[in-house]
């Protein structure tokens, strides 16, 4: 089979929602692709679609090539874990996993390994209900992992993780994509997949807003930006702007300045007697990347995402109008 995720055209709407809305996208092997997007913006439907949970009105969700239903082994073409609290309580971890793997024909031996793997072997048999929130996101990941596929879909794995456990899951993640594995992991918080995420599909409302490597997305949002420090912010602000830079306070003594190079910036700044300090060029992370990419997109804003200003705006507007 190969270890391929494949969406086109994919849409589904409930009632009135439209909850995914034409949406397309591939997740290759060997990579660990990110899928973000706000709540509610039909990540987990998508994954619902291709674990054959959810009927598309219309489009495919595709894994390997083949729907879901028609997967003849399903466990070992595709593992997934969608909400790790679905675990009954009083049930042992090891006896979870026993239990999903003996109804597979899997060796305990398999249940022991993946326990191992996944850092719970002296929990395993302890009752699930026993288990932090971390625990069982590893208990999850160690079920969809029992048939060995070659393509994983986790729904929001770091949410609720500690520090530790957001450490241990970006490491875990890389390592099965080396393994070959097609790994889709959605979050709603693009700094969750800092370190972890090779490509990003970016959804808004069910609409792909941005199917991307990671590099490309970094290198374009950091652009021809420089970035250094001053004690002297206002001045080199006057200064560098009068020369046509465009210049952004990142911080109290931090500015990031596009439009100008490296070499004059630091010639204008030398003449002109401010005081500056640790210049070069601007690497922009990935939360900034994340919002230059989404700031244009007004049906990506949700009404909850309103800032204070549109609501200052709005108010007036009403003011005037209930004047006039
Ligand atoms: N079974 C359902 N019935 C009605 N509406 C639904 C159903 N499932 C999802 N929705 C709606 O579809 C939209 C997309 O939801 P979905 O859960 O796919 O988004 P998401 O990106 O996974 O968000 P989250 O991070 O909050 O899970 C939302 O408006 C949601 O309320």
């Amino acid at each position: 089979m190969q270890a391929t995720i494949e969406v086109q055209e994919l849409r589904k709407q409930f009632g009135q929602t439209v909850a995914v809305d034409g949406l397309s996208f591939t997740v290759r092997p060997g990579q660990v692709t990110g899928f973000v997007g706000p709540n509610g913006a039909g990540k987990s439907t998508t994954m619902r679609m291709l674990l054959g949970l959810d009927a598309p009105d219309s489009g495919q969700a595709l894994i390997g090539g083949r729907r879901y239903a028609t997967l003849r082994r399903p466990l070992t073409e595709v593992g997934a874990l969608l909400d790790a609290a679905a675990v009954h309580p009083s049930r042992r971890g090891r006896d979870h996993l026993l239990w999903l793997a003996h109804s597979h024909g899997f060796p305990s031996a398999r249940v022991d390994e993946l326990l191992e793997r996944v850092g719970l072997a002296s929990a395993g048999r302890r009752r699930a209900g026993s288990y932090s929130l971390g625990m069982r996101q590893r208990l999850g990941i160690a079920a969809a992992l029992l048939g060995d596929p070659p393509v994983l879909l986790l729904d929001e794995p770091v949410n609720g993780l500690d520090p530790e456990g957001i450490r241990w899951i970006r490491g875990f993640l890389r390592g099965l994509a080396r393994e070959g594995r097609a790994v889709l992991v959605s979050s709603h918080l693009m700094s969750e997949l800092e370190d972890s995420a090779d490509h990003l599909v970016v959804v808004g409302r069910g609409r792909l807003i941005a199917d991307t490597s990671v590099a490309e997305l970094l290198a374009s949002a950091s652009g021809d930006r420089v970035a250094l420090r001053t004690s002297a912010r206002t001045e080199a602000m006057g200064l560098l702007a009068r020369e046509g830079a465009t210049v952004a306070a990142d911080g109290p003594q931090s500015l990031t300045v596009s439009g100008l190079p490296t070499e004059r910036i630091v010639a204008l700044l030398t003449a002109g007697e401010v005081p500056f300090s640790e210049i070069g060029a601007h690497r922009a992370t990935l939360e900034e990347a994340y919002m230059e990419l989404t700031r244009d997109a007004a049906e990506f804003r949700t009404v909850e995402a309103r800032t204070d200003t549109d609501r200052d705006t709005d108010t007036a507007n009403e003011t005037e109008e209930a004047r006039s």
